[in-house]
């Protein structure tokens, strides 16, 4: 089997946590080559070192003269703002991971392809439907992947987080409308005391300072995925001042008659087929607890409630930087098994 070339364009939270999850998480098809950030190498090397949030990374990293060499195995790193200059054809790229925020229409994820890859992921969700071949959340739609599309995504890690739970409830109790109020911790995109960061006033002001409502699309993109949901969810979030794990509070509305200890056993059950996207815990924990948990979403079983028979409500917790990391990592892998069927079909044929 040949591995998976994979390129890292923005090496911020989530481009290293994909580092440290891909040389952390046991082997994998999958050959990091090249990471693309305008950040010096001296503090790209520095920051894979140390990290505030996960610790010393367990690996050793060493500078060279054009990358570093994470455990022995050689990265190339650049520092390229102008994407068609980017080596991917000469790095023989199958995909490229887009984790720098900046781009996220068709038009820029063909310039990565234009220079040279043949595939790019955005870390978040396109701007339109239009701008992606398929939008995937690893568990849930990653089977209908046929290896042809070029340009994907795999959503949010609040999508990730809420849509293995809605499978579940959308089968079993027919949901009606719902609200989805995401508490997610701090980002890059809020300053550290008030400043002029923002077009969106709320995030110039300091994200340890207050618990701030920001705009969000779960909603919508929800509603992409199950356009049996399209116009019965409803999104809110809040940014609160803690650094990693977020949670989503999930009230809905079903059909049918149910009770907590129904839900809860739903999901167990859900659960045990689901692996790595989704988990049930009934100890009683706080948001620090789910740090590094590659689950894409665990529900915790003490906050469910129900009222009337058909006011559901959930707490679902997510490692929104580990979790997705993971995904994006489960996608690739997905990618290279069919890249191997496509070769082995050819050779066959
Ligand atoms: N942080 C999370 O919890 C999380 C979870 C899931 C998805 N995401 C998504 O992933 C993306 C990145 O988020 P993040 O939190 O890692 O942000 P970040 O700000 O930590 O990282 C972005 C990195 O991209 C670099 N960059 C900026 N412009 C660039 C360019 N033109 N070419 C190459 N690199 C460039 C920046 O220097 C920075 O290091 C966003 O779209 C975000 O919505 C974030």
């Amino acid at each position: 089997m040949k591995p998976l070339r994979i390129a890292i364009n923005g090496y911020g939270r989530i481009g290293r946590c994909l580092v440290r999850a891909l040389f952390e998480s046991g082997p994998r098809q999958l050959q990091l080559v090249a990471i693309n950030e305008p950040a010096e190498l001296k503090t790209i090397a520095h920051l894979t070192r140390y990290d505030s949030t996960f610790g010393r990374f367990s690996k050793p990293v060493d500078e060279v003269e054009d990358g570093l060499l994470i455990d022995g195995e050689l990265v190339r790193v650049c520092g390229e703002t102008n994407v068609s200059k980017l080596p991917w054809g000469e790095l023989d790229i199958d995909v490229v991971l887009e984790c720098s925020g900046t781009f996220s229409s068709r038009r820029e994820a063909e310039q990565h392809l234009q220079a040279g890859a043949k595939r790019l992921i955005f870390s978040h969700p396109a701007e339109s439907e239009d701008d992606v071949d398929a939008t995937i959340v690893y568990g849930i739609n990653h089977r209908e992947l046929s290896g042809e599309e070029r340009i994907l995504s795999t959503g949010s890690c609040t999508t990730n987080c809420v849509v293995p739970v809605l499978d579940v409830l959308r089968h079993h109790l027919d949901i009606e409308a719902g609200m989805l109020n995401t508490i997610h911790s701090a980002m890059n995109d809020q300053p550290v005391i008030d400043a002029y960061h923002h077009t969106d006033l709320r995030k110039t002001r300091s994200a340890i300072q207050s618990i701030i409502p920001v705009d969000t699309g779960l909603a919508r993109g929800i509603g992409r995925f199950f356009p049996c949901l399209l116009g019965r969810l409803e999104s809110t979030a809040i940014r609160v001042p803690t650094v990693n794990v977020s949670a989503v509070n999930l009230t809905l509305t079903v059909a049918q008659h149910t009770d907590a200890a129904t839900v809860n056993a739903l999901i167990e059950q859900a659960a045990v087929q689901a692996g790595a996207v989704l988990g049930i815990t009934e100890e009683p924990l706080a948001s620090c607890d789910f740090l590094r948990d590659p689950r894409s979403g665990i529900v915790d079983a003490g906050q469910t409630r129900v009222a009337n028979g058909h006011l559901v409500k959930l707490l679902v917790w997510f490692d929104n930087e580990w979790a997705y990391s993971n995904r994006m990592l489960d996608v690739c892998e997905h990618i290279q098994t069919l890249d191997d069927d496509i070769a082995r079909a050819l050779v066959n044929n």
